[in-house]
Formats: structure tokens, C-alpha cells, sequence
């Protein structure tokens, strides 16, 4: 589903932001990927999305070599990956069921399709009596459900989620672990970028730690600072 094969990222001349990573994230896996400040988590995200290319190894994503997507095919290829950011970017003068809606309409899906997702979509994230508000009228942890619902209405295969909870306080941080953990149960790979150490002690998944652009640990029930 997610493979990199030794892959090596180096910015401008001489910013090693990753060396040498190799990983494979199968089909509905729930992974953490943990690491300070700099460690190559967003380079990771980045490559995954095909924002950047590697400056060595290999990504596969679904089963294709990114390098070999024409960039014609790059935005249906970032179709398939929804997205979660740690500032939500909702947009502020569309109500939630108005900003999911727009997500699919930007895909051209069908009018008839929208209404009838919109609020079945709204309703798994835990909102349907909030559709109506606009982000300014939602609280943190209800933006953040409101932007999963974005990411995940079209149901693509993998949701990553840089930060998800990094403007949450913990117990609102819990209910979007949870609601990330329903959507990866219905079969959906997820990939979450962290610092959350308590939100990764607590979810016991697989956790892959960067440092300083190496993985240096990949734990199948794994705890941020776990013995190396
Ligand atoms: N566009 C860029 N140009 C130059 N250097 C960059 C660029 N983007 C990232 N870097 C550097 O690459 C390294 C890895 O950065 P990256 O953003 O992947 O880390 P991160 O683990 O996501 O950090 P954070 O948790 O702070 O977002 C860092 O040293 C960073 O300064």
C-alpha cells in the first residue's frame, strides 16, 4: 500500500531530511509515525503525497511507482491519500456540511451523491447536529472532525493525518484518536505523523520512529520511547 525503498531525501545542496528509509505499511494498517522536530516525518508525508521526489530509492504507493505517475495523473494519485492537517484548513465561510460538500464537488462527484454522503459522513464523525455552523461557531476537536469528514468523504484507501491533534487538548485529542481508529476498522490505511507521545501510549499501534532522517525503530504494538 505505503512502500519506500531506500529512500533518500536531501534539500537544496546539503539538508539531509531523510537517508537511506525503507518501510512497508500494508493494506489497513494503523501506524504512527513518531520523531522530534526535523526528524523527516513531513518529508515522508510529502513524498507519499508527490509533492517532492526522492533523491534516491523508490516510492510505491497502491502499488505504483511514484516516479513513474505522469504528472497528468498526479491529482487523481492524490485522490486516493485524504488528508489531515494539524490547523484543519476549513474553509471559513462554508458551514461543515458546505465544506465537505465542496470536497466532493471539486472531484465532480454528482449533486445527488453530495446530499446523500454529505450527511451520512457528517454523522460518522459525530456532527450531524452542527452541519449547519460555520468553522468560527465549532470548537477545535469539532473543526478537526469536520475536516476528517472532508478527507475521508470520498473513502479513499489511505487518510494521513500530519499533527491531527496538535491543537487539541488531550481528552478532545482521544475522541479524534478514536474516530481515526473507526475509520481505519472499516478498512481504510492510516498513517498519523506525531509528537502526541500519551495519544501513541494509549493506542498501542504500530509505531515507526525517525530520528534525524533513519528510522530507528518500528514497533508492531509500539509506545513513543519504546526500548530500543
Ligand atoms: N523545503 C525545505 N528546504 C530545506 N530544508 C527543508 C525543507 N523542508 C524540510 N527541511 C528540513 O528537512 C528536515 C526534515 O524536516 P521535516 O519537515 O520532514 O521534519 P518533521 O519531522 O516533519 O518536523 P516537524 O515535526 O517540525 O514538522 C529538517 O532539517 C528541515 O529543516
Amino acid at each position: 500500500m505505503i512502500r519506500f525503498d531506500n529512500v533518500t531525501k536531501v534539500y537544496g545542496n546539503d539538508v539531509l531530511a531523510l537517508e537511506r528509509v525503507s518501510m512497508e505499511i500494508g493494506q489497513g494498517e494503523f501506524v504512527f509515525l513518531v520523531g522530534a522536530s526535523g526528524s523527516g516525518k513531513s518529508t515522508v508525508v510529502r513524498l507519499i503525497l508527490k509533492e517532492i521526489e526522492p533523491s534516491a530509492g523508490t516510492v510505491y504507493v497502491n502499488g505504483r511507482r511514484l516516479s513513474a505517475i505522469p504528472r497528468r495523473q498526479i491529482p487523481r494519485h492524490r485522490r486516493s491519500i485524504g488528508c489531515v492537517f494539524q490547523d484543519f484548513k476549513l474553509l471559513p465561510n462554508k458551514t461543515a456540511a458546505e465544506n465537505v460538500a465542496y470536497a466532493m464537488e471539486v472531484t465532480g462527484q454528482r449533486r445527488r451523491a453530495i446530499r446523500t454522503k454529505v450527511p451520512q459522513i457528517l454523522e460518522l464523525v459525530g456532527l450531524a447536529n452542527k452541519m449547519d455552523k460555520y468553522p468560527d461557531q465549532l470548537s477545535g476537536g469539532e473543526q478537526q472532525r469536520v475536516s476528517i469528514a472532508r478527507a475521508f468523504v470520498s473513502q479513499p484507501p489511505i487518510l494521513i493525518a500530519d499533527e491531527p491533534t496538535g491543537n487539541l487538548d488531550p481528552e478532545t485529542s482521544v475522541g479524534i484518536m478514536q474516530l481515526l481508529h473507526r475509520i481505519n476498522r472499516i478498512g481504510t490505511t492510516v498513517l498519523v505523523a506525531t509528537h502526541d507521545k500519551e495519544m501513541v501510549d494509549v493506542m498501542r499501534k504500530r509505531v515507526i520512529a525517525l530520528e534525524d532522517g533513519r528510522i530507528v525503530r518500528d514497533r508492531v504494538k509500539g509506545a513513543y520511547l519504546d526500548e530500543v
